[in-house]
């Protein structure tokens, strides 16, 4: 574990920009090194995008984020598309090639590109990629669907298509057929721009220099797509982009000032301003050097502090200072921020949702080992399954008698009560708040240690 101090001293972060920039300058061809780069996994698109959108021009960066998007978004039903016409070859250039008929397919079906553009752009994608053999086949295969449309399968509607079947079942299984239905095509669309205000009594004033919608709870709601940086205030640190229901979690604290409270996984820290903002001594915890560069970044842009611990929040260390609370923000399949990250439609699967799961049994035994009596855990998680939510708290419940749940109400958060349990918790799913631009799926609970 390595403990350092972020402050306001004008300490710059290690966040250096050496990555060169990439060879390939056409957003299509980004596309597609992108799309083969998701298909392990491991990176997310945000990461790529700022990898290989680096060295665009911004309108180029905006083509590039929204061919992906909408790729990722409809990816069932544009292979339902090629299906009847496209074979992929049993050569090394399969994968390559689909993902080509695919970005050709978003481009004339789900984006506002000429067919003849669309058709076009791909074929010299082909050309480009080195694929010479499969031109004709490309042409062929866009021009076919360009002249006879498609139709999808009978009796399927495009969301079963786009969701994975795994995360639908396991929706219809926890909120029902109907719920399930609502959830995936609200996940499949797209996110607004939410932003958490400094100081708190501030909230209104910058609701109307920014020209947003204040949320009952606190954040205040922009149209996505505008330049962050260009935004007033941001560079003098008066607020930082945070999901709405993201934002919840750390307001629920019962006392702030001058309190010791962890912020277990922190990174990229907006939980961590949060509770700085309120006047808390915070000490992040996270694991990721790299992430943690963001909280110093953000800290230092807001004019905030906070003690930063690089380390594995699943084995603390002995001599770590006990605290009067814990916010747990456990790593999780993420599944509640489809709308933001559309790759996790790609990338997620039940096999990695459920290797998460001891990880998360493992950081609530930490929380429990580092908070004193008398405090509060808060743990959520940005999912929609839960088996990483409602169920990890059950279950620790069940082991740890010295807790309770201490229940959320509607006045902590601003008379918005549409995603309280009758448990008490919060399980928020992207239709809530549906006529001001839904939120993020996301759970929370809050226990109190009563005794040691
Ligand atoms: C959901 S994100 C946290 C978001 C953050 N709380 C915020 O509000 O900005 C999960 C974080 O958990 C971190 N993480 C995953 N496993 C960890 C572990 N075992 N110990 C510490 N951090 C971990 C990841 O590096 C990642 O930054």
């Amino acid at each position: 574990m390595r403990e350092s101090r972020s402050n306001h001293s004008g300490r710059r972060s290690p966040d250096a920009r050496t990555s060169a920039a990439p060879v390939a300058a056409d957003p299509r061809m980004l596309a597609l090194k992108t799309l083969q780069e998701l298909r392990g996994g491991e990176v997310t698109l945000d990461e790529l995008l700022a990898k290989h959108g680096y060295a665009l021009s911004s309108r180029d960066r905006n083509f590039l984020r929204h061919l992906l998007g909408s790729t990722l978004r409809h990816l069932g039903e544009i292979d339902a598309i090629l299906a009847p016409r496209y074979h992929p070859p049993q050569d090394r250039t399969a994968n390559r090639l689909t993902n080509i008929m695919r970005l050709g397919v978003t481009q004339l079906f789900f984006m506002d590109v000429s067919d003849h553009g669309a058709v076009d752009s791909t074929v010299n994608l082909a050309r480009d990629a080195g694929l010479h053999k499969y031109i004709k086949l490309v042409n062929a295969v866009l021009r076919g669907l360009q002249r006879d449309g498609y139709e999808l399968p009978d009796g399927v509607e495009d969301w079963q298509l786009n969701v994975p079947a795994w995360l639908r079942g396991v929706w219809k299984k926890t909120y029902g057929a109907d719920r399930a239905r609502e959830i995936a095509r609200a996940s499949l669309g797209y996110a607004k721009l939410d932003i958490s205000v400094r100081d708190a009594e501030e909230r209104a004033e910058w609701a109307e220099k920014l020209g947003g919608t204040l949320l009952p709870t606190g954040t205040i709601r922009l149209e996505s797509g505008q330049r962050i940086r260009d935004l007033p205030g941001y560079n003098d640190g008066k607020w930082w982009v945070q999901d709405a229901a993201a934002a919840l979690p750390a307001l629920l604290f019962s006392q702030y000032d001058g309190k010791t409270i962890y912020d277990l996984c922190a990174a990229p820290g907006g939980k961590t301003m949060q509770l700085a903002a309120r006047g808390a001594n915070t000490i992040a915890v996270d694991k990721s050097e790299g992430r943690l560069r963001r909280v110093y970044e953000n800290l230092e842009r807001v004019d905030l502090g906070a003690a930063i611990v690089t380390g594995d929040a699943t084995d603390l260390a002995d001599d770590a200072p006990i605290a009067d609370a814990v916010l747990l923000d456990a790593p999780c399949s993420a599944t509640g921020t489809i709308r933001r990250h559309p790759d996790i439609l790609l990338r997620s699967s039940d096999a990695l949702m459920k290797s998460l799961l001891p990880i998360q049994q493992k950081l609530l035994l930490q929380a429990d080992r580092v908070l004193a009596v008398g405090g509060e855990l808060i743990y959520c998680t940005c999912s929609m399954q839960p088996d990483e939510g409602e169920f990890q708290i059950k279950s620790f419940l069940a082991d740890h008698p010295n807790y309770a749940r201490k229940p959320i109400t509607a006045d902590e958060l601003g008379g918005w009560d549409e995603a309280i349990t009758t448990e008490g918790e919060l399980r928020i799913l992207p239709t809530h708040m549906a006529d001001l631009g839904g939120m993020d799926g996301f759970y929370c609970a809050r226990l109190v240690k009563q005794r040691g």
